[in-house]
């Protein structure tokens, strides 16, 4: 087992060129936020552009618009009821699903969607309740894709390997991140206090860092959102995926030092600055 260790972030988040523009940073699409629940997806779709996305849509229920844009403006909005969703799903990067979509008829289409039009081409993040999804009917998975970044809490990963929580062991992990996705292009960030990440060829990372006060509802739908700003901007490896990891944990300790509970948002708003800090030292 590895540990995860800021060095990763040196080398993971570096300088930009001055030639670039945003299509050089990858363009990403996020899923979710039902009527109970968007504030999960605006969350994540904070994540992802405070993490760097070059370009930022929402598909997402249309009561959502004006809280998102008010928060947001930089990010592109669908109705998640429009039929130009398949279209935008070819066109991204990155796919990030889950966070708030809920358990619906309409959250079981939008993942039928997904797995009909995500390509080899493509990373997927599946979180929350596109997890519990796959968990009731597998054939959901979007097996197409070229990366899958599946982010269960411990509880989500129980209802999806059927390994209740004091059972579930790095070997029994493997086991059935293997079952469920055979090939090896699926990582699964096991999350708790110390996540374990599984990249898919039996390699184990785990992340040291991180504190209590990071236990607040909307904690990982905004990794959901690093994650994916980070592998549209820095591509989609194992190494990426685990300095999204590994810098959330960061954020939070560096506001756990002053304040008792540390809000999902305010780990949004540090990253510019701590994604500058760590770049300059790459
Ligand atoms: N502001 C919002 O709109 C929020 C929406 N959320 C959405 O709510 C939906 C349900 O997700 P939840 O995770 O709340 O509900 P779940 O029912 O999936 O998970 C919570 C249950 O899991 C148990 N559990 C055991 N180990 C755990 C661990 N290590 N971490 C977390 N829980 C653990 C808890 O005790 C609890 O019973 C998802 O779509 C999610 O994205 C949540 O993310 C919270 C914030
Ligand atoms: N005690 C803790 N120590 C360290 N990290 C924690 C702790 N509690 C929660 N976290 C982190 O917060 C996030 C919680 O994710 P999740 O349960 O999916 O939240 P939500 O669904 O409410 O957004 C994970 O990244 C987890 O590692
Ligand atoms: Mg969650």
């Amino acid at each position: 087992m590895t540990e995860i260790t800021e060095d990763l972030l040196k080398k993971v988040i570096v300088k930009r060129k001055s030639d670039s523009y945003k299509g050089k940073y990858g363009r990403i699409l996020l899923i979710g936020g039902s009527e109970n629940y968007g504030g999960a997806i605006i969350m994540s779709t904070e994540g992802a552009v405070n993490a760097g996305a070059g370009l930022v849509a929402t598909a997402t229920h249309p009561m959502n618009l004006t809280a998102l844009h008010a928060r947001l403006p930089e990010a592109m909005f669908l109705d998640w009821h429009d039929a130009q969703l398949a279209d935008l799903i070819k066109k991204m990067d990155v796919i990030v699903c889950g966070p708030g979509l809920g358990m619906s008829d309409l959250a079981k289409q939008i993942m039928v969607i997904l797995r009909r039009c995500c390509s080899e081409k493509q990373t997927v993040v599946l979180d929350a309740s596109a997890l519990d999804l796959i968990s009731e009917d597998k054939t959901l998975l979007p097996a197409n894709a070229g990366h899958l970044v599946l982010t269960p809490h411990q509880m989500e990963w129980q209802r999806l390997s059927q390994i209740r929580i004091p059972f579930q062991t790095d070997s029994a992990n493997i086991a059935a991140l293997n079952q469920l996705i055979p090939d090896s292009n699926a990582m699964l960030v096991l999350k708790s206090n110390h996540t374990h990440v599984y990249d898919g060829t039996g390699q184990i990372f785990v992340n040291p860092i991180g504190n209590p006060g990071m236990a607040t509802g909307g904690m990982g739908d905004t990794l959901a959102g690093i994650i994916g700003g980070f592998v549209a901007q820095f591509g989609p490896s194992t190494e990426t995926v685990l300095a999204a990891v590994y810098m959330h944990s960061l954020a939070g300790d560096l506001l756990y030092q002053d304040h008792y509970v540390v809000r999902p948002t305010e780990i949004a708003k540090v990253l510019p600055k701590l994604m500058k800090k760590y770049s300059e030292l790459s």
